[in-house]
């Protein structure tokens, strides 16, 4: 039994695009990327998923359980950060996290406790009192209290600082350690190539890609810097599958793409004196995904 089932949904707001055929699947255990631009439909989706909203037409399942009709079991499987997280001011941080764990009749206390110790949230403190970033806390152990099977994060580290977000990046590997599927949705590359095994990307409401992180990669180009001692001949690495050539001083850079084995030959058919291989980003490979099309 899949995590999330998604199939051909679609939702339209009067006239204006929502999503369009959206599928896609989850597998249990994963932690699943789900990235694409401002408006691309991400959030459409996982209020779909959540039953916030109807959709116009297809159909979603939470652990084979339709998600509008099995609504209310399912929510009690998931926990989940809306992107942006809105609250009653003028409660005590810990009165509405218990006032959250009463909806799943179970004793949260000491889990409140040691997610507010990791995330280092003040619990005695007003929510008026607190800044976005502790606000976005709150909604992380909200989320997380009641030991989820399912997480769904919209965008969750807006606002938290580079040690806030590793905090909290490790508390949801150590949570998908126990066994809980995690669903990311992002448009931080860097964060999603930092935590996902998979992703969807969605863009202009239509999911254009679902691959393996380590695939997409894999499938992409390579970027070369090679130092050589002696004069360069460009020429010498013009070979098919070669783009980007460049001559710097004593290095010569490009990007390629092809059977690796000729261009190490390549390589070897000269005096070199340094060599590096990189991996394009996550970024320059999805950059193309991000351009909006005439
Ligand atoms: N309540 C609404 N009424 C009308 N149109 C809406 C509504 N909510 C979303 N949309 C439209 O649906 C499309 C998808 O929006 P959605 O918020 O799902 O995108 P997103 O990928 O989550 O973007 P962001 O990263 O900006 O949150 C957009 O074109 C948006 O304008």
């Amino acid at each position: 039994m899949k995590a999330i089932e998604i199939n051909k949904l679609t939702k339209t707001y009067g006239n204006n695009r929502g999503i369009t055929d959206v599928s896609f699947s989850v597998e249990q255990g994963e932690i699943f990327g789900f990235i694409g631009p401002n408006g691309a439909g991400k959030s459409t989706t996982i209020r779909t998923l959540l039953s916030l909203i109807y959709p116009t037409s297809g159909n979603a399942k939470i652990f084979g359980k339709d998600c509008i009709q099995f609504a209310p079991e399912i929510k009690k499987e998931i926990g989940y950060l809306p992107s942006e997280v809105f609250y009653y001011d003028n409660m005590k941080v810990m009165d509405l996290l218990k006032y959250s764990a009463s909806f799943y009749k179970k004793d949260c206390t000491s889990r409140i406790k040691d997610l507010a110790e990791v995330m280092q949230l003040d619990l005695t403190k007003k929510i008026d009192d607190l800044s976005l970033g502790n606000k976005k806390k709150v909604g992380i152990v909200q989320g997380l209290l009641h030991e989820p099977k399912l997480i769904i994060l919209d965008e969750p580290t807006s606002g938290l600082d580079p040690l806030m977000q590793q905090k909290f990046f490790d508390l949801l590997i150590e949570e998908n350690k126990k066994g809980a599927t995690i669903l990311f949705s992002s448009h931080i590359l860097s964060e999603v190539q930092r935590l996902c095994d998979r992703v969807a990307i969605i863009k202009e409401g239509r999911i254009v890609k679902v691959e393996k992180i380590s695939t997409l990669k894999e499938n992409n180009y390579k970027k070369f810097k090679i130092e050589m001692p002696s004069k360069i001949d460009k020429q010498h690495f013009n070979i098919s599958g070669v783009n980007n050539l460049e001559v710097k001083d004593q290095t010569v850079s490009f990007l390629f793409k092809g059977n690796i084995n000729s261009m190490m030959n390549k390589i070897a058919e000269v005096e070199i004196s340094n060599l590096w291989v990189e991996e394009p980003d996550l970024e320059e490979i999805f950059m193309h995904y991000y351009e909006k099309e005439d």
